[in-house]
């Protein structure tokens, strides 16, 4: 038999002195390897004697058992020894003051500086503003803007359905700020004078439709409130948000369940210089809002006399509004909170 205890002490000689996992697995393969030196010995047994075995079993397999160990012991310290300098280098010290954050990173949102810009706007034309809750019901959402049931507007391909509740009644993500109107007509006397801004949420989103947006709404109900007013009112809106001082207008017939007759408004604009858009002037047109006249089934569902009231409403996309003042390329942008994007834009 060779010497085994020459081999024994040459293996843990290198298992100690291994400086990383890959040395002490080179050892392991150079011992216990198919062609490790620990295991040509266990082969060996094989073509001894059952004499010469007695005593060379014991020894070689009590030799593979302490390289084993050896082996074990020596990775757990090296493991060990690993996390203690991660530990070391990458320790965090949390008792450490903040870093100055520069004074321009707590700037207001674009969207929400464009919500108190549009809400100043109206507040000096004697608007006051109702808000209402994100999660709506059917009732408030559709049923009482004379959405007909089946409307292609409630399906899932456009709302957002919360989990039926056990009473089989269903909730929904609120598709348009109207269900505040609707709920200010249920709740207030007349005369009505309300903008409502608000997220609102459309599950048909794409490149340039985020699933959640934002929307100013606007309602008016008195007893003559006519479609002279809600000119006024839009032409005074536009002068002011987009600080020009006449602005040319126009009105084009649509249709929406909760307003008759109901429009679609184009401002004037020069978009020839690329990148850049100018309002008041040029020959291009862009769509920036619909209104009408409360339908007089809204009227009715909000509890009100059509022969008695009438009023008109608008509704505006935000993002899109935000983006053309601001002049940003992209939506998303808007809901990634990158502070180098807000203190840019805020
Ligand atoms: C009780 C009540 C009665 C009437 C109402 O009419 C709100 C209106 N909205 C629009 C309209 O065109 N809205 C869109 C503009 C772009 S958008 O953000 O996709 C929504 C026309 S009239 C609201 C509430």
């Amino acid at each position: 038999l060779p010497d085994l205890d020459a081999l024994e002490r040459e293996l843990t000689a290198g298992i100690a002195a291994a400086a990383d996992e890959a040395a002490l697995e080179a050892i392991r393969v150079s011992a216990l390897g198919k062609k490790g030196s620990v295991s040509e010995l266990l082969k060996s047994l094989g073509g001894m004697s059952p004499e010469e075995r007695k005593t060379a079993g014991p020894a070689i397999n009590g030799l593979r058992d302490r390289v084993n160990a050896a082996l074990t012991a020596r990775r757990a310290e090296l493991k060990a020894a690993s996390l203690a300098r991660r530990l070391e280098t990458e320790r965090v010290d949390v008792t450490l003051p903040v870093r100055e954050a520069p004074a321009e990173a707590g700037r207001v949102h674009p969207i929400s500086q464009v919500i108190d810009e549009l809400t100043a706007i109206f507040a000096d034309m004697g608007f006051s503003v109702a808000e209402g809750p994100d999660i709506e019901d059917d009732f408030h959402n559709f049923t009482a803007l004379n959405f007909p049931e089946g409307h292609p507007a409630r399906e899932m391909h456009d709302t957002f359905y919360l989990p039926t509740k056990e009473d089989g009644s269903r909730l929904v993500l609120r598709t348009h700020t109207s269900p505040v109107q609707v709920r200010t007509m249920m709740s207030k006397k007349p005369p009505i004078r309300v903008i409502c801004p608000g997220r609102t949420y459309r599950s048909d989103s794409d490149q340039t439709h985020t699933p959640m947006f934002h929307q100013v709404e606007g309602l008016v109900i008195d007893k003559g409130s006519n479609l002279g007013h809600l000119k006024w009112i839009l032409e005074e809106f536009c002068k002011a948000f987009f600080e020009v001082d006449n602005v040319k207008m126009r009105f084009r017939p649509s249709f929406f369940p909760f307003t008759e007759p109901s429009m679609e408004v184009d401002i004037q604009c020069d978009r020839s210089r690329p990148g850049e858009i100018r309002f008041g002037e040029g020959s291009d047109w862009l769509e920036i809002l619909g209104c009408g006249m409360v339908h007089p089934n809204v009227l009715k569902n909000c509890g009100l006399d059509p022969d008695e009231y009438q009023g008109f409403a608008w509704g505006m996309g935000i993002d899109r509004i935000a983006m053309l003042k601001y002049g940003m390329p992209d939506l998303r942008a808007f809901f990634e909170a990158d502070v180098r994007w807000l203190s840019h834009y805020g």
